[in-house]
C-alpha cells in the first residue's frame, strides 16, 4: 500500500540577502495511497518545492504537512526519488548500482542470506525495464535513457511506499521517453507505491496520471486539479483518444488564461 499525503495551507518562504521570495502560496493537497499525482506548472512555480518539503528535505513556512496522518520532521521514511540526472556510481557496474541503496543501508552485502534474494530482485527489475543482459556492464556503456531506467530500478529495490520524481526524464528524446512512460506505468500498477510526479509536459502529466494538478507562476498556487479517468492500463494508443486530447486541451487552457501559455 502506497502513503498518503496531506499538505493543509503550506506556505514556503525563502529568506536570501537580496529579499524574501514568496515559493509556495496556500497549498492544499491531498494524495491518497496508490495515487500517481502529476504537477504541471511554469518554470519556478514551486514544483520542486512541494517535493523538497514531501521528502523532508525541506521545511515549510506554514501550514501543515501529514504523512499517512502524521506530521513529519526530517526526511520521510520509505520513499525513493528519483531526478532528471540519474546520478549513477560510475565505478558501479549496473547491478551494485540497483543494489547500492541496500549497502548503504548495509543490507546487502555483509548479510549474504538476503544477498540472493536482492540480486535476484535487482535482476527482475531490469528485465522490467528491458535491461536484462546489463548487469555486469557499466553506466559510461549505456545511453541515456537506459541509465536513467538503472536510476528508476535502484529507486525501486527500496520497495518504496512514495515515488518522488522530478522531471526524470526532460532529458530524454521523444520516443525513449515514451517507452519510459509506459514502462513507469507497468511499474506503479504492479508495486502500488504513491507517486508524485513533476513536468512541464500537459501529455505525460495526462497520460500518466490518475490526477494532474496545475499550478499558477510564481508565488505557486494550486489554480486547478484534474482527475484523469482514462482507463487502466494505459498504453501509447491512449494518446489518440478523444479524451486524452480533451484532458490536454483543457489543461492547456488554464495556462492560456493565466497567460503562461500564448495563443498560437
Ligand atoms: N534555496 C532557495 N533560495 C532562494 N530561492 C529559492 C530557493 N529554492 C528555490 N527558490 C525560488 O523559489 C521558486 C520556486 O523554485 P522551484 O525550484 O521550486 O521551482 P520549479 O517550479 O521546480 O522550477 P523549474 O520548473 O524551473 O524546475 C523560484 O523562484 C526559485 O528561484
Amino acid at each position: 500500500m502506497g502513503t498518503s499525503i496531506e499538505l493543509q495551507r503550506i506556505e514556503k518562504v525563502f529568506y536570501t540577502k537580496s529579499g524574501n521570495v514568496q515559493a509556495l502560496q496556500n497549498i492544499n493537497l491531498k494524495i491518497k495511497p496508490g495515487e500517481f499525482l502529476s504537477i504541471v506548472g511554469p518554470s519556478g512555480c514551486g514544483k520542486s518545492t512541494i517535493m523538497r518539503l514531501i521528502a523532508g528535505l525541506d521545511q515549510s513556512t506554514d501550514g501543515t504537512l501529514k504523512i499517512n496522518g502524521s506530521t513529519i520532521s526530517g526526511v520521510a521514511g520509505d520513499m525513493a526519488v528519483v531526478f532528471q540526472r540519474d546520478v549513477l556510481l560510475e565505478w558501479k557496474t549496473i547491478l551494485q548500482n540497483v543494489l547500492f541503496p541496500l549497502e548503504l543501508k548495509g543490507i546487502t552485502w555483509f548479510h549474504r542470506r538476503n544477498h540472493q534474494t536482492n540480486r535476484s530482485k535487482a535482476i527482475d527489475l531490469l528485465e522490467a525495464v528491458g535491461l536484462k543482459g546489463f548487469e555486469d556492464k557499466y553506466p559510461h556503456e549505456l545511453s541515456g535513457g537506459m541509465r536513467q531506467r538503472v536510476a528508476i530500478c535502484r529507486a525501486l529495490i527500496q520497495e518504496p511506499k512514495l515515488l518522488l520524481m522530478d522531471e526524470p526524464f526532460g532529458a530524454l528524446d521523444a520516443l525513449t521517453r515514451e517507452q519510459m512512460m509506459t514502462d513507469l506505468l507497468k511499474l506503479s500498477d504492479k508495486y502500488g507505491f504513491t507517486t508524485v510526479f513533476i513536468t512541464h509536459s500537459i501529455e505525460e502529466a495526462v497520460f500518466l496520471s490518475d490526477r494532474v494538478v496545475v499550478m499558477s507562476g510564481r508565488p505557486g498556487t494550486i489554480l486547478e486539479e484534474f482527475p484523469i479517468s482514462l482507463s487502466r492500463p494505459r498504453n501509447g494508443d491512449v494518446r489518440t483518444e478523444g479524451d486524452f486530447t480533451s484532458y490536454v486541451k483543457q489543461i492547456r487552457s488554464v495556462f492560456k488564461a493565466q497567460g503562461i501559455l500564448a495563443e498560437v
